[in-house]
């Protein structure tokens, strides 16, 4: 496994690789990483020859007054979990910007990727210049690493969706895949930010997963009314002590609120407990829909290994 921290040298690496008729899966990540980060991995290597995986903790994505400065940070650890796995290459630069050499700003950069509307609810409401930050970066790293495929989470559902849009929009050569979330056996989605909670606030944040599934099986006995399941999920969390940025059933494609529960929506959830924001979400299918019915319509079909896949 080898660390790469130059633009140029991971792009050649990538253009020698590709010569040789591999194909290259990329995994962009903060750092920190836990077992949802490897589920990625293991996602990826069933759809290239090598396995790319970038820990960059991206400042133009945190607002002043976010937790930049306490993002969780293990590089040494993220090296020995990621060994194992035979990942081929992880890309650790020490920054990507163009920035003026004196201060910390973007004074050397003036050039931001906006994905105009779907950047806006949920988290957009809450982080203003996060999706703004998070198209910008990745749209970097594709740049660089020139992937032939890249992996995301569902458990930033609204991340990935930005993306493939991004990359719909801006003929990226990238195919985009959306992976379940991983949870702890308690159920909590993981997430690096975890680690900050404390031992009642853990225990408190299991709220968010347990009214989401009440919210789940109110659906499959019925309940299609979207504000009586929002109302049951932000009860639950608000009486167990953590404070919700938003609890919204959305459309899965464009992220508007629906009124009923009537095609796929996802339940949609980021509550702060403590100082930790964290997400979670369900996606909803009303009882007469299959389970199996996909998110969006396939143009070709893809391999089938139970995620959605998404050709451009
Ligand atoms: N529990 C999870 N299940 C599946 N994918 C996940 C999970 N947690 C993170 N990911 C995915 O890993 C990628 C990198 O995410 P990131 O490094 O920000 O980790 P994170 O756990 O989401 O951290 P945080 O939410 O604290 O910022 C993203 O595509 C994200 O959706
Ligand atoms: C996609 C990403 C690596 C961009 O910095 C980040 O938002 C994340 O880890 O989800
Ligand atoms: N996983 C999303 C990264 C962030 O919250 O900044």
């Amino acid at each position: 496994m080898e660390v790469i921290r130059e633009k140029q040298a991971m792009r050649d690496w990538t253009r020698a690789q590709r010569k040789a008729g591999e194909r290259i899966a990329f995994i962009p990540t903060m750092g920190y990483l836990h077992e949802g980060h490897l589920s990625l991995v293991r996602e990826a290597k069933l759809h290239a020859t090598k396995v790319v995986v970038s820990v960059y903790v991206n400042s133009a994505q945190f607002a002043p007054g976010e937790d930049l400065s306490t993002y969780p940070r293990d590089f040494e650890g993220d090296l020995k979990r990621l060994k194992p796995l035979d990942v081929n290459v992880v890309f650790n630069p020490f920054d990507l910007y163009n920035r003026d050499s004196s201060t910390e700003n973007f004074s050397g950069h003036e050039t931001w990727i906006r994905v105009e509307r779907l950047e806006k609810p949920l988290c957009g409401n809450d982080r203003p210049i996060f999706f703004r930050g998070v198209a910008t970066i990745v749209a970097k790293l594709f740049n660089i690493i020139e992937p032939d495929v890249a992996i995301f989470g569902k458990k930033d559902y609204q991340q990935w969706r930005v993306i493939r849009r991004m990359v719909r929009d801006l003929d990226f050569a990238v195919e985009i895949i959306g992976c379940p979330i991983s949870r702890e056996e308690d159920g909590l989605a993981m997430s690096s930010r975890n680690v900050r909670l404390s031992a009642t606030d853990r225990q408190n944040s299991l709220s968010i997963s347990r009214s989401l599934r009440e919210a789940e099986e109110a659906v499959k006995s019925g309940e299609t009314d979207a504000r009586v399941l929002e109302e049951l999920v932000l009860k639950a969390i608000t009486s167990a002590g953590g404070s919700v940025d938003y609890a919204k059933i959305v459309d899965q494609e464009t992220l508007q609120e629906v009124k009923t529960v009537e095609f796929p929506v996802v339940f949609a959830v980021a509550a702060r407990f403590g100082s930790v924001r964290l997400l979670d979400n369900m996606e909803l299918q009303p009882p007469s829909l299959p389970p199996s019915n996909p998110v969006s319509p396939q143009p070709t079909p893809g391999p089938k290994l139970g995620h959605e896949i998404v050709f451009f």
